[in-house]
């Protein structure tokens, strides 16, 4: 039988952003990013009481169907515990439908914060980062990004599944899937830029514009790259152009987001090493040298905000 925790257990959660894919790495690369949510929780008389604040705060449902509050009660019932009630608080830096992983990090912060109430209370099972990661991607789909979320810094994901191998469609978990991830030790003369655009894209739909099979020689051609990403993340930086080249995902992607197709390959143009971001439309530089002069007009000339942003810790509970 679940223990039921008290009323007064209280607990908050830091998560960062994410970025998924760094090119070629689609479905399995992400990078942790500066910008982060703040969510607290408290157990309380029945009922739920909300507020949320910052990025994203209009759009979203104040009652049950709040994606933290979906992934407070999925974690707390993972860890076999019931509340009576919460009250819970969204601070929200990171935007939403940008490609900067919003979604992830809002499970993971509300799995965090679970787990962060189980551990106060001192009842049900603890949420270790593992089953995190698991929980999160299984409830959001996108392991490349919670895992970044989870872990902090550059993540490799993968998963194993008693399903066939799929196309690359749709997001979200096959019954049955366990994930995995491990973090990378990024060169620390490796900075991080965002180009982040006031428009919005939905992950779901622009997955939606990749092809369900592609041609071995793009298969191989991201394979290289994928595997070159990593020495180029944690040893030789100067390998990072070759190592973000893509034909996976960001030109089925540039229909529908040209000005992000066209910063990217102006950036590139110059020995940036630019890519999408996530699903887009923001624009990720991960690079060891400085940018080049014009870039903060360039971008802002196509209606990108740029920033440089440090490369996260991952989700912090207290
Ligand atoms: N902090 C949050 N709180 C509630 N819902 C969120 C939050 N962050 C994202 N979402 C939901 O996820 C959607 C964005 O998901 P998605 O299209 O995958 O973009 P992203 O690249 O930002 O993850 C938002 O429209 C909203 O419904
Ligand atoms: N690998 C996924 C990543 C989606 O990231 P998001 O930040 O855009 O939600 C994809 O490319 O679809």
């Amino acid at each position: 039988m679940n223990s039921v925790l008290p009323v007064g257990v209280r607990a908050e959660a830091r998560v960062p952003a994410s970025s998924a894919n760094l090119g070629p790495g689609f479905d399995c690369l992400g990078i942790a990013l500066g910008i982060y949510d703040d969510i607290s929780a408290s157990v309380g008389e029945p009922g739920l009481r909300i507020s949320v604040s910052g990025e994203g705060a209009e759009g979203v449902p104040l009652d049950d169907a709040h994606l933290v509050v979906r992934a407070i009660n999925s974690g707390l019932q993972a860890a076999g515990v019931t509340v009576p009630g919460l009250d819970v608080q969204c601070r929200n830096s990171i935007p939403h439908s940008r490609g900067l992983g919003s979604s992830a990090s809002a499970v993971v912060g509300g799995l965090a914060v679970a787990g962060g109430l189980v551990a106060a209370a001192g009842v049900g099972t603890p949420l270790s980062a593992e089953k995190l990661i698991q929980l999160a991607s299984e409830f959001e789909g996108h392991p490349d990004n919670a895992s970044a979320s989870v872990l902090g810094g550059a993540v490799v994901s993968w998963s194993e599944s008693a399903a066939p191998p799929g196309g690359a469609g749709a997001a979200g978990s096959t019954p049955g899937t366990d994930y995995f991830a491990r973090t990378l030790a990024v060169h620390p003369t490796i900075r991080a830029f965002t180009m982040v655009p006031q428009f919005e894209s939905s992950t779901a739909v622009t997955r939606g514009l990749l092809p369900d099979a592609v041609a071995r020689t793009d298969a191989v051609f991201n394979v290289s790259r994928a595997a070159l990403a990593v020495l180029a993340l944690t040893a030789e930086p100067e390998l990072l152009m070759a190592a973000t080249q893509d034909r996976l995902h960001q030109e089925y992607r540039a229909p529908v987001m040209p000005a992000t197709a066209s910063l990217v390959q102006w950036l590139r143009a110059r020995g940036v090493p630019a890519t999408v971001s996530g699903a887009g439309p923001t624009v990720l530089a991960l690079t060891a040298s400085e940018l080049p002069a014009q870039s903060r007009d360039k971008a802002a000339e196509l209606g990108f905000v740029l920033d440089e942003v440090e490369i996260a810790p991952g989700v912090v509970v207290h």
